[in-house]
């Protein structure tokens, strides 16, 4: 009932030279594939956006976007509106992603006001929570990731499942090159899973896409999806080789 989601995040990462030989090669890759099982996007810098939104037009991969401002417009200097990435077909907006948490001081109270911006403008919020190591080995992970879901979520007491995304990433598994052992993001998404249970209800609950990111390949992606509540991937570092990300795109559910 929830159709799997693989979802590049390049952060910053590739020029627009840089995209356009990605793109020729991934979409070569990927348009051989019937994949209507699943859904597969792409987030690349705002610079990025326009021009990608043209090299996908005709193909069903999403473009997605890194960050995303509350308001439709204003004196902001530096953010994006979700009316402006709108303009472009922009679908999924990656929100409360630990960068932006731990480098960029972004706290549960912005992203909670993120979340809900784009999500009543219409685009799809993937509202990512996880905890650190040091909070991981003093027990706290699913009392960090208890307030990051439900402060994140404040703003949106009623809700369309399908409308909203959850990533589970843990901080420590975030460009490391060690996952979370499939065992150990389940225990965390099915966490998860009840808080959204008792946020929304059962029916609700059940149809909200849960993601991992952390360190996920081609090698991993495997095992991971076949968790239960593990619903698709958020991919880094291994989203910005075209052959690797169709690799981990192409898996069989
Ligand atoms: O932060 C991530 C995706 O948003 C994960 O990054 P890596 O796949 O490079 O660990």
């Amino acid at each position: 009932m929830r159709k799997a989601l693989f979802l590049g995040n390049w952060k910053m990462h590739h020029t627009i030279l840089e995209t356009k030989s990605y793109f020729e090669k991934f979409l070569r890759l990927l348009l051989k594939h019937n994949f209507s099982d699943r859904t597969v996007g792409i987030a690349p810098p705002f610079t990025s956006l326009f021009y990608v939104h043209s090299l996908l037009k005709e193909t069903p991969v999403k473009l997605c976007a890194q960050n995303a401002h509350f308001e439709e417009k204003g004196p902001f200097t530096g953010e994006i509106s979700p009316l402006m990435l709108k303009e472009l077909e922009v679908e999924y907006v990656i929100l409360g992603h630990s960068e932006r948490r731990h480098l960029f001081g972004e706290g549960d109270e912005l992203i909670q006001r993120r979340v809900e911006g784009v999500y009543r403008a219409g685009l799809v919020p993937i509202l990512c929570v996880g905890e650190t190591l040091n909070e991981r080995k003093e027990g706290k992970t699913f009392e960090r990731v208890e307030t990051q879901l439900k402060k994140g979520l404040a703003g949106l007491k009623e809700i369309n499942p399908e409308r909203i995304v959850i990533a589970y990433e843990p901080v420590w598994a975030i460009g490391t090159g060690v996952n979370a052992t499939p065992s150990q993001a389940e225990e965390v998404h099915n966490f998860i899973r009840g808080l959204l249970e008792e946020l929304y209800d059962e029916e609700r609950a059940k149809r909200i896409r849960i993601l991992y990111g952390g360190s996920v390949t081609p090698e991993n992606v495997n095992e991971l999806m076949r968790e239960p509540n593990i619903d698709g991937v958020l991919v880094g570092g291994a989203s910005l080789d075209p052959e690797k990300f169709f690799k981990i795109c192409s898996i069989n559910l």
